[in-house]
């Protein structure tokens, strides 16, 4: 992970191939919000030092077949990533230069602003298409972005959307030509605070997220217990085995 920072942070993420999100990963993007706060930044922006994937979501090698203390870890530390993003009280954007998918698309709606780069990309929460439920949290973070009927259609459909379709139902703000360009889209949203005093707004963004963030708070336990009894079920190993090479076959052609 790299972070420049000129007043206002921006936080490459930096995981070749395709930034998975696994146990490592969440912790560093962890510390770096910590950072960011305690800097007191003007905000932050997310990014990918991918040409052609913002994120590929969460790391499948960290549930397929997992070490039982760490794969509880690693749930605990995503809860942890979300709660830290999602309530930030600066302000955050995502400079989305690449595919999005799951734990990607959960990043970016995390933040307050979307700027994606113009192209092949697609971007959502495909858990239904994989098989699985998109955890309470993931589904809040749509809902929170685009209106509450195209989010569930979304869910139950496991949507991608192209770069188009997600400008039209808003689940991104603006597009761009490349990077910098989305970099700079980002700083011109962060830069509208400017003459907004921090606390009154930095409050104002967490009443306004507190009831999707208390639900997570107040159910982390049983959140966590009901993804480790998931993951750890036979079937869901043997799909995770078969998705694993599915995407490996994908890679080699
Ligand atoms: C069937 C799944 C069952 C799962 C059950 C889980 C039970 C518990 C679930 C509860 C949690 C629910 C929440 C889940 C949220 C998630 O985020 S799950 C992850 C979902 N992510 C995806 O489905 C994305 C998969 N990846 C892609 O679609 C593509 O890789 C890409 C579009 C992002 C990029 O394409 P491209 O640039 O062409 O790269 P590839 O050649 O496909 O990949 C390169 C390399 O990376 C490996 N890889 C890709 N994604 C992941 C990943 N998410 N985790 C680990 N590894 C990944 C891919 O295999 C290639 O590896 P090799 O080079 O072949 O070694």
């Amino acid at each position: 992970m790299a972070v420049d920072n000129d007043g206002i942070a921006v936080v490459t993420l930096q995981r070749p191939p395709v930034n998975s999100l696994n146990l490592d990963l969440l912790q560093a993007m962890n510390n770096t919000f910590d950072d960011v706060a305690k800097n007191k930044s003007k905000g932050m922006i997310l990014t990918s030092a991918s040409p052609t994937v913002f994120s590929a979501g969460l790391d499948i090698m960290e549930m397929y077949k997992p070490d039982p203390k760490r794969v509880e870890t690693f749930w605990v530390t995503l809860q942890d990533m979300w709660l830290k993003l999602f309530g930030a009280s600066f302000p955050t954007a995502a400079a989305i230069n690449g595919h999005a998918p799951a734990g990607g698309c959960l990043i970016a709606t995390s933040c307050e602003y979307r700027v994606m780069l113009s192209g092949k990309f697609t971007i959502g929460l495909n858990e239904t298409a994989l098989g699985i439920v998109a955890p309470t949290w993931f589904q809040d973070s749509l809902r929170h972005t685009i209106p509450t009927r195209q989010a569930e259609i979304a869910l139950t459909t496991g949507k991608m959307f192209t770069v188009d379709e997600a400008l039209k139902v808003g689940l991104i703000d603006e597009t761009a030509a490349d990077k910098a360009e989305a970099i700079e889209k980002c700083k011109k949203f962060i830069k509208r605070f400017d003459k907004i005093p921090s606390l009154a707004r930095g409050m104002t963004k967490q009443i306004f997220r507190q009831e999707v963030l208390k639900k997570l708070l107040t159910n982390r336990q049983a959140d966590t217990k009901q993804f480790l009894d998931l993951v750890n079920q036979p079937k869901v190993q043997q799909s995770l085995e078969l998705y694993l090479a599915m995407l490996k076959q994908k890679s080699q052609k």
